[in-house]
């Protein structure tokens, strides 16, 4: 029998120039055993606008064209509707989609072929959805000098980085974790339901998605010698060892950020809030995923 799929394409994501129409005719030979419904965003209400697209197709699948924002986006809209969502990875940095194994297109057409669709966590962080990594500091404020270019694309978000990561300032912060507070200096506090970047640094080794846990990070960096060593860990995997990262592991915390600084969710600046409360919500979506998600994280399902 045949399913129904809702397509929807953030047309301004990325910059890989795949148009709707195209999109759809891929799904159509990929997915045979759908009907694919193609739905684009308008960047005004979407939330409203992708509930009732859900709403009138009552799909069995909702394929999210798009990067970690128009992931997001639908999510929110769909939280509590008992549907199973794809990524295709058609944003800039793509970090969620790397976080559930899903490495390029062809990884989501394979993940549905073969039903391996799995329960994910969601972290509630001040009333928003925060389904990757939000961060305080050195990352918040190379994603607000990117948004401000006009260009979208990992290019811009690459020229950034070096002048934001050595020129970051240490800040204070206050953590408090099951009633325990104490004070952390830091470059920059990562609040991690995933475990690594879009360009693949792994900031939260061994942290699982689908635990009912996230993790606090604090990264504090002083030397040229500290970043040579932790930029390396982070692509290897072992920066928990190194001694410019802290991290705990939790349900839920409340951070103050005692010298305002720029907080991001998911890749979209929240701005400069005086404090933060954090809350686990345990399987909170399905997601289709990759051989890579499998191999990390099935036993703890
Ligand atoms: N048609 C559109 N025109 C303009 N803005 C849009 C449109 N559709 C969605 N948006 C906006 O795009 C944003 C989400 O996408 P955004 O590009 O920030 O994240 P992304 O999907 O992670 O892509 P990228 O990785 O390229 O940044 C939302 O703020 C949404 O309102």
């Amino acid at each position: 029998m045949t399913k129904k799929c809702l397509l929807i394409l953030n047309p301004i994501s990325g910059d890989n120039g795949i148009t709707g129409a195209e999109l759809k005719e891929m799904a159509e030979v990929h997915l045979s055993n759908y009907e694919i419904s193609l739905w684009e965003t308008t960047g005004k209400d979407d939330d409203e606008k992708i509930l009732q697209q859900f709403e009138e197709l009552k799909p069995e699948l909702v394929l999210i064209g798009g990067g970690d924002g128009t992931i997001k986006l639908v999510s929110k809209s769909l939280h509590g509707k008992d549907v199973p969502l794809g990524v295709l990875p058609l944003g800039s940095a793509n970090g969620l989609a790397k976080c559930l194994g899903i490495n390029d297109i062809v990884d989501t057409w394979e993940s549905i072929r073969q039903e391996q669709a799995h329960a994910v966590d969601a972290i509630h962080i001040n009333g928003e959805l925060c389904l990757h990594l939000a961060d305080f500091g050195m990352n918040a404020n190379l994603i607000k000098k990117f948004e401000q270019e006009e260009k979208r694309g990992m290019i811009g978000y690459v020229k950034h980085s070096l002048k934001e990561i050595f020129g970051a300032e240490v800040k204070k912060y206050r953590l408090t974790i099951d009633e325990e507070s104490i004070e952390v200096e830091a470059k920059m506090i990562v609040i991690a339901n995933g475990d690594q970047y879009g360009t693949g640094a792994l900031i939260n080794c061994g942290g699982l998605i689908n635990d009912g846990k996230f993790e606090v990070i604090a990264l504090n960096p002083q030397t040229a010698d500290d970043y040579i060593r932790s930029s390396i860990r982070l692509f290897r995997g072992d920066l928990h060892r190194d001694e410019v990262c802290t991290a705990w592991r939790m349900k839920s915390c409340e951070i103050v950020n005692i010298e305002n600084a720029e907080f991001q969710i998911d890749g979209e600046m929240i701005g400069k809030p005086a404090a933060i409360e954090a809350k686990i919500e345990k399987h909170a979506f399905r997601f289709y995923t990759g051989k890579d998600f499998l191999t990390h994280h099935i036993s703890s399902e």
